[in-house]
């Protein structure tokens, strides 16, 4: 809703609708009749449109949209503000988003306070701005400045708006009070001067044709499948091009298009997943509602390989000290050498100035002692993947530590336990499952272990939001989730080509999918070695060898091909070929490589495999279907509790493309049924592969219709 109130002749109009006035029926309604009051009432000389709490509004509301149109549209709102002739001053604080500064550019004049953001972000959710952004942002900020912010999404500062024409004036001090007055001071100016309907586009000498072409040039190689960017360009150029009404008409009729897209309602989705997430609960009790955080002052990370170096990075960009440790003077100035060129990497890039980067690295201190560690407040442990070594290391920790200290360990297969037992506070062990490279990629997996303490969650949720990353919480099995599901999806890869098709056909289909990677590229790029030796580390532990000619592995159907790539020395990018041979500067280009054909093909002879043509189809179809399959598993065992968890590490952990949602939103559109009989259909087909073991939960959804927010608590799982 709005309140309207009136204060030294000038009516005010706060927008109130926690926590951020996101313009729902009830607010619009509220608006319009305010305007309309306040301009049927003598006693008013000048309205404030203002936000209750801090925020002027965060645009529409998003939770609204699938719910069809009701109320006054903004546009309406806003022919009528063009046509008063008391002035109306928008006074912003906080956030001007989407519809909310659509609102602002219906108001004669603009003020806002040092900390306000102005910005037009539909293009995040798929959308256009559908209030007459397109056309009155252009008005105001000049043809090149609005299309970048309405094509980008991201907000710009108050100083910034204010130089780009969006803002009349900055203040600081009450943003009301202030509004007020400035009210008052236009009392008695023409309302039409102030009237962006009024002004031309602003083209700053560029010429609408080129520029129309360049743009819609860039938009479609930088956004490469989404749909909204294009449109964005297309509606700013028309208004460039056309008069004011007809620019809002086709504006509107775009707006219309893609909020019923499929991309919309996935990048929707995606929206709300992400802060779904922040919701955890833990099976033995304590949830985010109750837990508190404990405060994460100083951190140190043991282990400066690739990893650690990373994660020390991570933390002392974010503005926290770090100690980096290391077992010996040269191992510990090799992981120095490798932060620094990362950091400096982000300042050639311009994401930083060498001054900035200098005051991250007098953050950190690099050391060989574990003395160091005594007091800081949280370790993560990132030291090579082995039990043995971990444990000794936790123990050491345990010992250092103060009382209080957070043990958290970076692995990506080790049971949490199995570490937390080598100390005496198992309450306060918790894994941290970084990505590579660590220091770029937004995925954080929290594991929590049987006794890992509420508190302890709540401090590694928290500080994974401190370091910039998206944490997201999930229980203790082999591989976790990301990785429990990646396995699948790779071994049916790699079936995929012993049947027949190509890594480079496996990874276009993934790329044409919107992957940006196809997993065999992946795989090269991380190094075979490192599959191969994961492998022959869980082989060697149940006490089985692996060898080239292995066609299964305990009962399991198993691909080889990997211990083919290895015994020819073919270890991926790094020794310039694997699944691909590597060519170009600095041997980065991947070809398809006929000798690789050849080896798939000798291999395959050898162990009877009959290959024959794999299409497209079936490739996708099941990679994607195994993975979902075990994405069921996840959450029927309770890994998970909701399929926004999956979702959400998919999209930051693999950068599954975000207008399809995730594995699991894929799935709901597909719709459980089929997904589920083309599993059965495919267990039928391959009885040797365990994934394909169908998911009980998913035969259960598949029979009730459910939607996807309610597949958690129809597992049973859901803990709030
Ligand atoms: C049919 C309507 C007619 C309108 C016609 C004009 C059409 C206009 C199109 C639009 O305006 S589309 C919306 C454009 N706006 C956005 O995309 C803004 C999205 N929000 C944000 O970027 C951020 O939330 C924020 C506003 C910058 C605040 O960030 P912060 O980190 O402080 O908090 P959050 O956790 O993100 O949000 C708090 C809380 O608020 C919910 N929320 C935020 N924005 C909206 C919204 N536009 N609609 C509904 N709900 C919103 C968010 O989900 C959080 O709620 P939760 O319950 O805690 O999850």
């Amino acid at each position: 809703m709005a309140e309207y109130s009136i204060r030294d002749s000038v009516a005010i109009i706060q927008l109130d609708n926690a926590p951020v006035n996101a313009l729902s029926v009830a607010v619009r309604t509220g608006l319009y009749d305010g305007i309309e009051r306040a301009a049927g009432d003598g006693s008013v000389k000048a309205v404030v449109v203002c936000g209750k709490g801090g925020n002027f509004c965060a645009g529409a509301d998003i939770k609204e949209f699938d719910e069809g149109s009701k109320g006054p549209w903004i546009t309406e709102i806003g022919d009528f503000m063009d046509r008063m002739r008391k002035p109306v001053v928008a006074a912003i604080e906080g956030v001007a988003l989407g519809g909310g500064l659509e609102v602002a550019l219906f108001c004669h004049y603009r003020i806002a306070a040092k900390n306000a953001r102005v910005g037009q972000p539909e293009v995040n959710i798929g959308l256009i701005p559908g209030g007459g952004g397109t056309v009155r942002l252009p008005r105001a900020a000049g043809f090149k400045q609005a299309l970048e912010m309405i094509v980008t999404g991201n907000p710009v500062r108050a100083e910034r708006a204010l130089k780009m024409g969006v803002l009349d004036e900055v203040v600081s001090g009450n943003i009301l009070e202030a509004g007020i007055k400035f009210a008052l001071s236009k009392a008695h100016i023409d309302t039409s001067l102030a009237c962006l309907r009024n002004r031309p586009v602003r083209m700053d000498g560029l010429n609408i044709d080129t520029k129309a072409d360049a743009a819609l040039a860039h938009v479609k190689s930088k956004y490469k499948g989404f749909e909204a960017p294009m449109f964005c360009v297309k509606a700013v150029v028309n208004a460039a091009r056309v008069p004011y009404d007809d620019a809002i008409q086709k504006e509107r009729e775009y707006f219309f298009e893609l909020r019923t897209s499929g991309q919309s309602q996935a990048l929707r989705y995606a929206f709300f997943a992400e802060r779904q997430i922040a919701r955890w609960g833990l099976p033995g009790g304590g949830d985010y509602r109750t837990a508190r955080a404990i405060p994460v002052r100083s951190v140190g990370v043991v282990g400066a390989g690739t990893m650690g170096a990373g994660i020390a990075l991570c933390i002392i960009t974010s503005g926290l000290p770090c100690v980096l440790l290391e077992q010996n003077q040269e191992f510990l100035e090799k992981g120095v050498t490798s932060l620094r060129g990362q950091l400096m990497g982000t300042v050639r890039l311009g994401k930083m100035t060498a001054g900035e980067a200098e005051v991250c690295l007098s953050r950190l201190k690099p050391s060989t002692s574990m003395e160091d560690l005594k007091h800081v407040d949280m370790v993560i442990e990132a030291v090579f993947e082995d039990l043995k070594l971990k444990r000794e290391v936790f123990e050491r920790l345990d010992k250092t530590c103060k009382p209080e200290t957070i043990l958290c360990t970076n692995t990506s297969t080790l049971d949490i336990d199995s570490v937390a037992t080598a100390t005496g506070r198992p309450d306060k062990v918790v894994g941290t499952h970084f990505f590579a490279p660590s220091y770029l990629m937004k995925l954080l997996e929290n594991i929590y272990g049987s006794r890992t303490s509420p508190e302890t969650v709540a401090t590694v949720m928290r500080f994974g939001k401190t370091i910039r990353k998206v944490p997201v919480l999930v229980g203790s099995c082999t591989g976790f989730v990301a990785n429990r599901m990646l396995a699948p999806y790779t071994a049916e890869a790699q079936f995929c080509v012993e049947e027949g098709a190509s890594p480079a056909q496996v990874d276009s289909v993934l790329m044409d999918f919107g992957m940006p990677m196809g997993t065999f590229r992946v795989s090269d790029l991380s190094g075979i070695d490192v599959s191969f030796s994961i492998r022959r580390e869980a082989a060697r532990k149940l006490g089985v060898t692996l060898t080239v000619d292995s066609r299964y592995f305990r009962g399991q159907r198993h691909c080889s091909l990997i211990e083919r790539l290895v015994e020819k020395g073919r270890l991926g990018r790094k020794t310039g070929k694997g699944w691909y041979k590597y060519e170009g500067p600095g041997g980065t280009v991947p070809l398809e490589d006929p000798d690789v054909l050849e080896i798939i093909e000798t291999h395959c002879r050898a162990l009877g495999i009959e290959r024959r043509n794999v299409g497209s189809h079936e490739i996708q179809e099941r990679m994607q279907l195994a993975m979902i399959n075990e994405g069921f598993k996840i959450l029927e065992e309770g890994i998970c509790t909701r399929a926004e968890e999956i979702d959400v590490i998919w999209l930051y952990g693999f950068g599954w493309p975000r207008y399809l949602g995730g594995p699991m939103f894929y799935a709901s559109k597909l719709g459980l049924k089929r997904v589920f009989e083309k599993i059965c259909t495919f267990h039928k087909r391959f009885p040797h592969s365990q994934h394909w073991v169908p998911s009980v939960l998913l035969g259960k959804l598949s029979e009730s219709g459910l939607p996807l927010s309610k597949w958690g608590e129809a597992a049973g799982t859901s803990r709030l």
